[in-house]
């Protein structure tokens, strides 16, 4: 029996990596695991499994219990798992689209609910800017590094913060997210620059290449540390509500909960609430107590 992990799926087929590097194209019989829910049952990329190895294929034994599972709905809106074991949710904003708050707040709840760290990069950093965007650049920076999250300044261009950036992903899995724009495919191929033969050896192995750009992966980088690049959820946000990974996302207005003069406060008009007041003493920035509100309406509406 070998140990490895699932590196990409395409239908029923899976690509499995083993202690030693070595890529294996496995199957998973059907009834690998026989409990909990349906949607969670079958290999996922990021997975920690035990194979065989079989005449042509490798077949699965076992599959480790998950640190974490991104569930996603699919296009019917039933849930199904994406990929697995992410350690850290590396939040790509740029200047140029400029950094979105709502985005970025978003993200760290949905990191939150994975229960993994979360830094934020900043790429594009060799732009030059107008006053205003370099204002809000800089103050994206101060917001989220005072609320204790590593925010990396990075540029695919000049190399600016790559090194930085592979310390941080070392020793780890990491999730890319942002919106599209922003760089995380010119970050990928900054950090490995033998991603693409890469992606061709996996391409070669399913005989399938297009998949490679619409299916979630999982590389070893040379420098340490796992990356997950999945097309799927760059853009995903929690998909079932939860108070604690939303108060997690929002430390900061926590701390404050349960200080306001009435026990039901919605922190919207009240008197003597004590997160507006924060907010008064410039403790708690605006945008995020306005986000914070916006999420806790929409987890209360799909609950
Ligand atoms: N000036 C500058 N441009 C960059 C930098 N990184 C990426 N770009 C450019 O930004 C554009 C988008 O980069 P991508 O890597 O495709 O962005 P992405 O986030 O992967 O986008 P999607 O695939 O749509 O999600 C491209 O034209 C890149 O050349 C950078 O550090 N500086
Ligand atoms: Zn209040």
């Amino acid at each position: 029996m070998t140990h490895g992990r699932v590196v990409a799926r395409f239908g029923a087929a899976l690509i499995v990596r083993d202690g030693t590097g070595e890529l294996h194209k496995a199957i998973s019989p059907r009834n690998l695991v026989k409990q909990g829910p349906e949607h969670l049952r079958a290999p996922v990329c990021g997975d920690e499994v035990a194979f065989e190895h079989g005449i042509d294929k490798a077949v699965l034994t076992h599959l480790m219990p998950r640190r974490n599972c991104l569930v996603r709905p699919d296009h019917r809106g039933r849930p199904r798992a994406g990929v697995s074991n992410i350690d850290q949710v590396i939040i790509v904003v740029s200047t140029r689209p400029s950094p979105d708050w709502g985005l970025i707040d978003r993200y760290l709840v949905g990191a939150a609910d994975l229960r993994a760290e979360a830094a934020i990069v900043i790429n594009k950093i060799d732009l030059a800017l107008e006053d205003t965007v370099a204002s809000h650049v800089a103050e994206t920076q101060a917001l989220y590094a005072g609320l204790g999250y590593p925010v990396l300044p990075a540029s695919t261009l000049t190399g600016s913060g790559i090194e930085a950036m592979r310390a941080r992903l070392a020793g780890r899995t990491s999730l890319l997210v942002g919106q599209s724009g922003v760089g995380k495919s010119s970050l990928t191929r900054a950090l490995d620059p033998s991603l693409e033969i890469r992606v061709g050896v996996l391409s070669a192995l399913t005989g399938e290449g297009r998949h490679t750009t619409t299916h979630a992966h999982l590389y070893a980088l040379p420098s340490g540390g796992d990356l997950i690049d999945s097309p799927g959820v760059r853009d995903f946000a929690p998909y079932a509500p939860d108070r604690e990974a939303l108060l997690e996302g929002f430390s900061e207005i926590a701390a404050r909960l349960g200080h306001c003069r009435f026990h039901n406060c919605q922190h919207r008009a009240e008197p003597g609430c004590a997160v507006k007041e924060a907010v008064e003493a410039g403790e708690i920035a605006a945008t995020r107590l306005r986000n914070f509100l916006a999420l806790s309406t929409e987890m209360r509406n799909s609950a």
